[in-house]
């Protein structure tokens, strides 16, 4: 947990760079600090770990009062990653991840250990990577082993200033999706500095919005984005909001629409029977344990002998009931479909029809938004196996 309590940072020449800020990050929770240059939000996190000392106020970290805290243990306490890494040029990546627990006295194999894990956990293989020296590695490889070093003493607590500002737009992505990965299995309390809009939308539980030294909004991605508190915060998340909300809102199952549903083994006369009487024209189609096959159309069904299985079709996508609306929408046009099959686990909830889609939007829209959860959830398709 980090709460901060009135505080303000006036510089020596008068600046106010932070000006009485309260807030708090829950235990687990990932904080996206969003603003223009300028505003307040390195020092705000320069402030947890100490590098700069607030004018007034109190910021407790792990309820502890951080100015009665040695700041050097503080910091072994507190991983931090910052934009230009600060990997040491003349250590090896493993050394490098092992920098903290060697610090903290770990035994060198124990710490080694560990580091060669973290590796493996950012997606380096430590076999093939431990051994190497930063400038032997791309960006976007760099900025891993930021990430792992900063999590190789296992913090509670974890401070990220721009991490992914300096790699191109397709790395930033990568990295940001595996942070994800990543985060949803350590649970790190994290306080993440971006200016960018999209990845503060992407990345946090809940966003704080900065004005100048000041927090103009603090909600969840979907909070900000349907009901922004004021209008610089409405300019600053942009004119496309309802776009960017297509990210953070999740597919319902009551969003969905129910088609009619045949068994593989059903005779294709109560198949045809079925579609006729709903006036289809197709059906899911699932299997005895009642997990999702496929489809058939209505003319493959009409007048023919045999079984829904000599004519089923295998469905080519299907999303998690929770997954972004946005991937329902981009799975959509990935493979020209007009419907999107959703299920829970593996029972079929319904499908996602453009029509849906939209209603799900508005119905987002119109809610204005509390406490939406970011659905991280990632695409999976039905193999023919
Ligand atoms: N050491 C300093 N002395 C005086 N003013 C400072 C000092 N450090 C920062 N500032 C000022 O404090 C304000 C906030 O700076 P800060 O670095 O926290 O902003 P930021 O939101 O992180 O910006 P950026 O996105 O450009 O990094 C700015 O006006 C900056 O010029």
């Amino acid at each position: 947990m980090i709460r901060f309590e009135h505080v303000t940072k006036r510089y020596a020449d008068g600046t106010t760079a932070v000006d009485d800020l309260s807030f708090e990050v829950a235990e687990g929770e990932l904080v996206t600090l969003v603003g223009p240059s300028g505003c307040g939000k390195t020092t705000t996190m320069k402030m947890v770990n100490r590098l700069i000392e607030p004018s007034s106020g109190r910021i407790l970290v792990e309820d502890e009062d951080i100015a009665e805290t040695d700041p050097v243990a503080l910091r072994r306490r507190i991983g931090y990653v910052i934009q230009q890494v600060g990997l040491f040029p003349h250590k090896t990546v493993l050394e490098n991840t092992a920098t903290v627990p060697h610090l903290l006295g770990w035994q060198r194999k124990k710490g080694r250990e560990r580091a060669a894990e973290l590796l493996d956990l950012v997606g380096l293989d430590p076999s093939v990577y431990g051994d190497r020296y930063p400038d032997q590695l791309s960006g976007g490889q760099r900025q891993r082993v930021g990430v792992a070093r900063a999590l190789a003493a296992d913090p509670p607590v974890l401070l990220m200033d721009e991490p992914f500002g300096a790699v191109d737009p397709v790395v930033r992505e990568h990295l940001q999706t595996e942070f994800l990965r990543l985060q949803s299995q350590v649970r790190k309390t994290v306080l993440f500095v971006t200016h960018d809009i999209e990845e503060a939308v992407r990345l946090g539980d809940r966003i704080a919005v900065y004005g100048s030294g000041r927090i103009e909004q603090f909600d969840t991605p979907a909070a900000v984005l349907g009901a922004p508190a004021s209008p610089y915060v409405a300019d600053f998340v942009g004119a496309d909001r309802g776009l960017k909300r297509l990210s953070v809102t999740p597919i319902e199952p009551g969003d969905l629409w129910q088609p009619p549903v045949v068994h593989l083994d059903d005779p294709l006369t109560k198949a045809a029977a079925r579609l006729a009487s709903d006036g289809a024209r197709w059906a899911v189609v699932l299997d005895d344990a009642d997990h999702l096959h496929g489809w058939i159309p209505s003319d493959a069904a009409d007048g023919q002998d045999g079984t829904v299985r000599d004519h089923a079709r295998r469905m080519e996508a299907w999303l998690p009931v929770g997954a972004p609306l946005k991937q329902a929408f981009s799975t959509m046009l990935q493979h020209d479909a007009g419907w999107i099959a959703v299920l829970d686990g593996e029972r079929f909830l319904g499908v996602l029809t453009p029509g849906r889609l939209h209603e799900a939007l508005r119905r987002s829209i119109d809610a204005d938004a509390g406490g939406i959860a970011r659905g991280d959830v990632h695409l999976q398709t039905v193999t023919d196996t």
